[in-house]
């Protein structure tokens, strides 16, 4: 698990660290673990440090701080060092070690003139300090280096927002960054973290509190995967009651069947249209129907739209069983719901459910995730490339493992959502069951590359929970 911070929470961890170590030292070590970052990477692109040819983008700034001590150590390897500063001020020590050790200053046209030349540019322009976006002349350098130098971010890519996940924003775009600390959450999620290219970690001796976002890994999912004990029975398993599916769109009760049979449920009970029965017993001979005891249950994909969905889903909710709400049930919730409810919205259903736009959601789901989980009482799993957990009252947002573009097609989400009443059922709380859910999908879709129906990948779901099964034995 990776976790990631907000400015004030590192701001306030590195004046801890340098009330005792000072911010020089701080800052040494930050540009230390950049220098190596950087050489590692000009011996891998040319074989050697010596002669290489490297422009610094300074910023104002400590970020330019650790960009000019970092260029002093390879200037003293034998680099050839270029500064463009962004604005006359500078980190004075910072600049005036690197002239020292035979550092140039450029303009910007002659920067720009020298970009085929270059091997490497370090880009330190903005760290946390920075404000969203980037100027025109940074745009430029942007344009230039693009495809042809070997982009070095420091701490974070010039311009893009640590907290707002938002790539609507113009910002640099990186080969790699060396980050410093503590993680920054645009490094670890949302449409930017593309930008950042190969992501360093340099541990500078920060502990910072509060997490904003909790970053699952394969290991973690294994971990709190409800693997059944050799005393289990299906009861144990759990049993899940799926009512899902209309006679105008039987298909995506048969996805969240199979999602919820695949991922390993004790029983799946079809509370579905007793149209669809004949149908789902073809495919799914396992599956009882009818009323029963559950353990949770899963109301709303391919209910279509019709009369009383309102008291269909309460009477569900009645039922006072850990339930997972989706697709055409998001628009009936009751109000104050628990977080033993989960709430699976795409985008386009939170805009609605928090009646905002689509964009507002995609540039900041982490305060539009946080939200929903707030005003609806719910935890909420939001879907997309990037998936988010909330759960009321809490600032800390998980993120689930990330799968490849090609789970975003129709029906992954009704599978998603059978996968997660299984986990409900298993008993598993709704946030947990909601990171696992989301993440055993990516993973199964990472492991099978290229086009797959939803209902294939639902067919493979066994093969990860086998392999998740050997992660956790093999790992001491
Ligand atoms: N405090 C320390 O000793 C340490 C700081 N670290 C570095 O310091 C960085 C933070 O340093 P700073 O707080 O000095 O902030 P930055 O260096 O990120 O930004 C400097 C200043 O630039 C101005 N600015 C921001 N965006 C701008 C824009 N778009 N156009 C023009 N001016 C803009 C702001 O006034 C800001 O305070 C971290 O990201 C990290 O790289 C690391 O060296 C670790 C230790
Ligand atoms: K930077």
């Amino acid at each position: 698990m990776k976790y990631a911070y907000a400015t004030d929470s590192i701001r306030a961890a590195e004046a801890e660290v340098m009330a005792v170590v000072g911010d020089d030292a701080l800052m040494q070590q930050a540009a230390n673990g950049l220098a190596v970052e950087c050489a590692r990477r000009l011996r891998r692109h040319r074989g050697k440090v010596t002669g290489s040819r490297v422009l610094v983008i300074v910023g104002p700034g400590n970020n330019g701080g650790d960009g000019l001590f970092a260029a002093t150590r390879l200037a003293r390897k034998g680099a050839k060092i270029f500064l463009w500063r962004i604005t006359d001020q500078v980190h004075q020590a910072g600049w005036q070690a690197a002239t020292r050790a035979g550092a140039t200053e450029v303009d910007l046209d002659r920067s720009i003139e020298l970009m085929p030349t270059l091997d490497q540019v370090i880009e330190a322009g903005f760290g946390i300090g920075g404000r969203e976006g980037i100027s025109d002349d940074l745009a430029r350098l942007v344009y230039v280096s693009r495809g042809i130098v070997d982009v070095v971010a420091v701490d974070l890519p010039s311009g893009l927002g640590v907290e707002t996940l938002s790539s609507d924003v113009r910002f640099f775009d990186a080969d790699a960054t060396v980050t410093f600390g503590a993680w920054k959450p645009s490094l670890l999620a949302g449409p930017a973290r593309e930008y950042a290219g190969e992501v360093t970690f340099v541990d500078i001796g920060l502990e910072p509190d509060n997490p904003i976002l909790e970053v699952w890994d394969a290991l973690d999912v294994a971990m709190a995967w409800p693997f059944p004990t050799a005393t289990d029975d299906k009861y144990a398993r759990g049993v899940v009651g799926l009512d899902a599916g209309s006679a105008e769109y039987p298909g995506a009760g048969l996805l969240a069947l199979g999602g919820a049979v695949h991922a390993g449920a004790g029983m799946v009970r079809f509370l579905g249209p007793v149209e669809l029965r004949d149908t789902v017993i073809a495919q799914f001979p396992n599956v009882v129907h009818g009323r029963g005891r559950c353990q949770a249950l899963l109301c709303g994909p391919g209910w279509g739209p019709g009369d009383h969905l309102a008291d269909r889903l309460a009477s569900r909710l009645a039922e006072g069983l850990r339930t997972v709400i989706d697709a055409d049930a998001l628009a009936y919730l009751p109000r104050d719901l628990g977080d033993n409810i989960l709430l699976t919205p795409h985008a386009g259903e939170l805009a609605r459910l928090l009646k905002t736009e689509r964009a507002a959601v995609e540039n900041d789901p982490l305060t539009h995730v946080r939200r929903a989980a707030d005003e609806t009482g719910a935890t909420v799993l939001l879907k997309g490339a990037t998936q988010y957990v909330a759960t009321p009252g809490e600032t800390c947002v998980r993120v689930a493992v990330g799968g490849p573009a090609w789970t975003g097609q129709a029906g992954s989400g009704d599978t998603l959502a059978g996968i997660c009443a299984a986990l409900l059922a298993a008993g598993l709380d709704a946030a947990t069951a909601a990171v696992v859910g989301a993440s055993v999908q990516a993973i199964t879709a990472r492991s099978h590359p290229g086009p797959h129906t939803p209902q294939e990948l639902a067919a493979r779901l066994p093969d990860t929970i086998a392999e998740l099964e050997w992660l956790l034995e093999e790992t001491p």
